[in-house]
Order: structure tokens, then C-alpha cells, then sequence
């Protein structure tokens, strides 16, 4: 039996909430087939697009971002343990599911936060994109080929503030959905934390409590079935499994596009690197199962 982290993609959880839920749907089967056969899952989720669109919704009150990624945390984690506890019931496995709204710390210096670099909300033409920066002054970059997007800040997670929860959730065999969206993310005060406006990676938030709760496994599970190199091109390969080395060769070469497949395979290196025999592996959804026995999916481990 391993120990398991899968990060989920925003991207992977539809435009609006009732499709969302259909899809969630989906989801739940490959969660709960790794479960049945005994494996500990702790789930984490994206929210690029759902936040964006939160924000969006609530422009007219300038809802904050650490208000937003709540607002995320909520929705898509109701859904997930609303399926997945269907999923259970159905094959009369007995377990609890549970949605931590999560806070993950991060430096207030982190120069990140002065510099938008993570893509969310809906994707918009070039004409669209061009507008939005005159009437809204928002950043919008180019995203991985698939048209233009709103980027925000996005600082790195240095901890977990509901950690100790977690774990003993963990311990105790509930299965957690947690650090939804990256987490919200916060700086220390005093007595307490402060929400800043941000929004955290999830992959990297995903190793960050995957390396807390020691799994033995990241799965980072999206919309590709393996890592690329030379990816959209005529030459593209698809790779079955990346050394840590080879990891960091592709990453100098610009293989892998910032704001989306850049932290994937960062965040992977970083927790395959952090002990002896961990692996992450990077998979779509759909071959979740086959990727645990190296049927599919990039594995990156430490030679
Ligand atoms: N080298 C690469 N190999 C595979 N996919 C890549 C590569 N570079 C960029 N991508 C793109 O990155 C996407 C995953 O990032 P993204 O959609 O932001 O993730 P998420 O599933 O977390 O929402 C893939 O679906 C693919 O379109
Ligand atoms: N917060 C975050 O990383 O979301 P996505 O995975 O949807 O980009």
C-alpha cells in the first residue's frame, strides 16, 4: 500500500458548475479505483479557471483573491467529496471524505508577488486580450498555445497552516481534499495569518503537502497522457520517464511552458528529489490506474 497525493487540474474540471459536477463524475472512478485497492489518497485541485471566474462574478465588489480561492475551495471540494463519497457507496467501501479550506503561507518578499505570472480564468482571442488590458489593466499572456489568459501574482508556499489537521485526518484513513487552488495564500502576523492577494500554484502546493503528510507518490494528473519535449512541434516525443537530470536539461532548453507545464515538472523534481525511492508521475486523469503499474503517464524519479 502507498501513500498517495494527486494533484487534479482546474482545467480538467469544466466551465461552469453543472458541468463541473458531471465531470467530478468521472473523476471519482479512477480516485476511488486507486482506493479499492488500498492505497491512501490525499487529493489537492487547481482552480485557474474557477477563480478567474469568481472574480470575474464579484468584479462589481472587488471580491479579494484569498475570498475567491475560498470561494473555490468550497465549490470544487463539495463536489469532489460528493462524488467520490457516491463512488465509495457504490462499491460499499466504508470511508469519510472531507474538504479542508486550506491556508498556505507565503514570504510577503517573495518577488513573485510583484510580478503576475500564473494564468487563470477563461481563455480570450488576441482581439479580446488587447481590450481587456486598456478597460481592465489586467496582464494576459499567451498560454501554451491554447489562446490568451489573465495572469496574477503567484508566491511560492513555504507551509501549511492546517497541517497538523491533515495529518492526523490522514492518519486516522479519511480520505482529504486540501490545498485547493494552490491554498489561499497568507503571510504571518503576529498572532495569525493575513490573506494576500495571489494565487499559489497547485503543483507546487501539492508538493508541499505531499512532502508534510510523506507520500510516496505524487500523481499530477492533467490534461496530457506523458510529458513532451519539442511539445505541439512535428518532432514532439512523448516520454514514459524523466531523471532528475533529464529534467533539469529540458528545463534549460525551455521545454515546458511557464504557468503550465513549468511547475508540474518543477514540483516533480523537487518531491522525487526529497527522499530516497519517491516518485512523481505525471498522467492524464483517465490513466491514472495504468501509470501506477508504468502503463502510462512520465514517471520522474532519482537515479
Ligand atoms: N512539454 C510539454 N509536454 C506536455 N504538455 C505540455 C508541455 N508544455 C506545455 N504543455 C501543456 O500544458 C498543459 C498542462 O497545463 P495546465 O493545463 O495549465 O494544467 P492543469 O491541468 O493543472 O490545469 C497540457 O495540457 C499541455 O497543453
Ligand atoms: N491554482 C492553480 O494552480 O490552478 P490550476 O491548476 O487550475 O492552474
Amino acid at each position: 500500500m502507498s501513500r498517495i497525493l494527486i494533484a487534479l487540474g482546474g482545467n480538467a474540471l469544466g466551465d461552469t458548475p453543472k458541468e463541473q459536477f458531471e465531470l467530478v463524475k468521472e473523476t471519482a472512478r479512477p480516485i476511488v479505483d486507486l482506493i479499492e485497492k488500498g492505497h491512501e489518497v490525499i487529493i489537492a485541485h487547481g482552480n485557474g479557471p474557477q477563480v478567474g471566474m469568481i472574480n470575474l462574478a464579484m468584479e462589481e465588489i472587488s471580491m479579494p483573491f484569498p475570498e475567491c480561492i475560498a470561494m473555490s475551495q468550497g465549490y470544487i471540494g463539495y463536489h469532489l467529496q460528493n462524488r467520490i463519497y457516491e463512488e465509495l457507496n457504490r462499491r460499499n467501501i466504508n470511508k469519510n471524505v472531507v474538504t479542508i479550506v486550506t491556508q498556505v503561507v507565503v514570504d510577503e518578499n517573495d518577488e513573485a508577488l510583484q510580478n503576475p505570472t500564473k494564468p487563470i480564468g477563461r481563455f480570450y482571442s488576441k482581439e479580446e486580450a488587447e481590450e481587456l488590458v486598456v478597460a481592465k489593466g489586467y496582464k494576459i499572456i499567451e498560454d501554451s498555445g491554447r489562446g490568451y489568459r489573465r495572469v496574477v501574482a503567484s508566491p511560492k508556499p513555504t507551509d501549511i497552516v492546517e497541517k497538523e489537521c491533515i495529518k492526523t485526518l490522514v492518519k486516522d484513513g479519511h480520505i482529504v481534499i486540501t490545498v485547493g487552488g494552490g491554498g489561499i495564500p497568507v503571510v504571518k502576523k503576529d498572532f495569525g495569518y493575513e490573506g494576500v492577494n495571489g494565487v499559489i500554484d497547485k503543483d507546487f502546493a501539492s508538493g508541499k503537502i505531499a512532502e508534510l503528510i510523506d507520500a510516496d507518490y505524487l500523481f499530477v494528473l492533467t490534461a496530457v497522457d506523458r510529458i513532451a519535449i519539442n511539445f505541439g512541434k512535428e518532432n514532439q516525443i512523448n516520454l514514459d520517464k524523466m531523471s532528475i537530470e533529464e529534467a533539469y536539461r529540458y528545463i534549460e532548453e525551455g521545454q515546458f511552458a511557464p504557468g503550465s507545464m513549468l511547475p508540474k515538472v518543477i514540483a516533480a523534481v523537487n518531491f522525487a528529489k526529497s527522499r530516497k525511492g519517491r516518485q512523481a508521475i505525471i498522467v492524464s486523469l483517465e490513466k491514472a490506474k495504468e501509470a501506477l503499474v508504468g502503463e502510462s503517464g512520465t514517471i520522474i524519479y532519482n537515479s
